[in-house]
């Protein structure tokens, strides 16, 4: 039995950390209200959401934001820095509740479900991944520290990761110690287990911010194949670094001042000439 970090006990979820850490959240997830889903699709949608930050309410972030992300499809979401992608994650997540409009899942309003089972719902993977000083299988494990997982189990996700090899080519393999912060790995290795420790608990929705930036182009393209191969097939909403790795999308939505203006296919986006094919160009003239 592996020995949990202290801020870990009690808690189920990577997401737990990240607002322990990180937010400011007045959101309680240990309420026991709250309606559960037992049988989640996974559809998605935003409804002329309107939000402000509580520490800036004079800066409207999103107004009349509307999206609707497929079940089992892969959204990407694209716009300039600063256009609010992020924040569209922190209310999905609910570590904020919009100012108007709402937030549903499989049509349910998300401020009705119960918050502890909302967030199980997904997985989440930021920029800066978050590493423990324990081993790499520990870092997996915790995906969800209600269950024990098998070696094969902790395997299968760290092959979708394109991982595993890497793991096993060090001497102590899955039993390395991660360091510091993940300090003795680097930061392509360190998201590739992050992106392990969100798979293992098998979430219905993936939420990936920039999740593979660290990696290079082709390795960050062969997650997102193994991503597509996963045979859970699960929704996943990704915020894109370089676009190149999402044009197989079955919905780029592009955010530009405070709402979507544009979404489609790669192709009909190109074809549109708009935003999308703007933000390509400057892409491909900073190589
Ligand atoms: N916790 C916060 N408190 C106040 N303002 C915030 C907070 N987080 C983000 N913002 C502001 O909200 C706006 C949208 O930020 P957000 O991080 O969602 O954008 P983004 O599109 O994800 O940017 P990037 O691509 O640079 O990560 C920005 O103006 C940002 O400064």
């Amino acid at each position: 039995m592996s020995v949990l970090p202290d801020f870990f006990r009690g808690h189920k979820s990577v997401v737990d950390i990240i607002e322990l850490n990180e937010r400011k959240s007045k959101i309680n997830p240990e309420t026991e209200h709250g309606q559960i889903v037992h049988h989640v699709k996974g559809k998605i949608q935003f409804v002329d959401v309107q939000f402000c930050y509580p520490s800036r309410p004079n800066q409207i972030v999103l107004t009349n934001f509307n999206l609707t992300c497929e079940a089992k499809l892969m959204t990407a979401i694209v716009g300039r820095s600063g256009e609010g992608k992020s924040t569209i994650f922190s209310l999905l997540l609910r570590f904020y509740d919009p100012d108007k409009g709402s937030i549903l899942i499989d049509g349910i309003d998300i401020r009705q479900l119960n918050v502890r089972h909302l967030r199980s719902l997904f997985g989440f993977i930021q920029q800066e991944p978050i590493l423990f000083g324990n081993t790499i299988r520990d870092n997996i494990a915790y995906g969800d520290t209600t269950k024990t997982f098998s070696d094969e189990e902790i395997e299968r996700v760290a092959k979708i990761c394109h991982i595993h090899d890497t793991i096993r080519s060090l001497p102590k393999g899955y039993q390395t110690l991660c360091g510091n912060k993940g300090s003795q790995l680097s930061g392509g290795e360190r998201q590739r287990i992050c992106l392990a420790r969100a798979l293992i608990r098998n979430p219905h929705i993936l939420l990936l911010d920039e999740a593979t930036s660290s990696l290079d182009r082709h390795s960050e393209q062969l997650i997102q194949e193994s991503l597509k191969q996963d045979k859970w097939n699960r929704t996943c909403l990704v915020i894109a670094h370089r676009l190149s790795t999402i044009q197989d999308s079955a919905n780029i939505a592009v955010m530009h001042r405070r709402k979507i203006r544009e979404q489609g296919t790669h192709q009909e986006l190109v074809k549109a000439d708009g935003l999308y094919l703007q933000l390509l160009r400057a892409e491909s003239s900073h190589k």
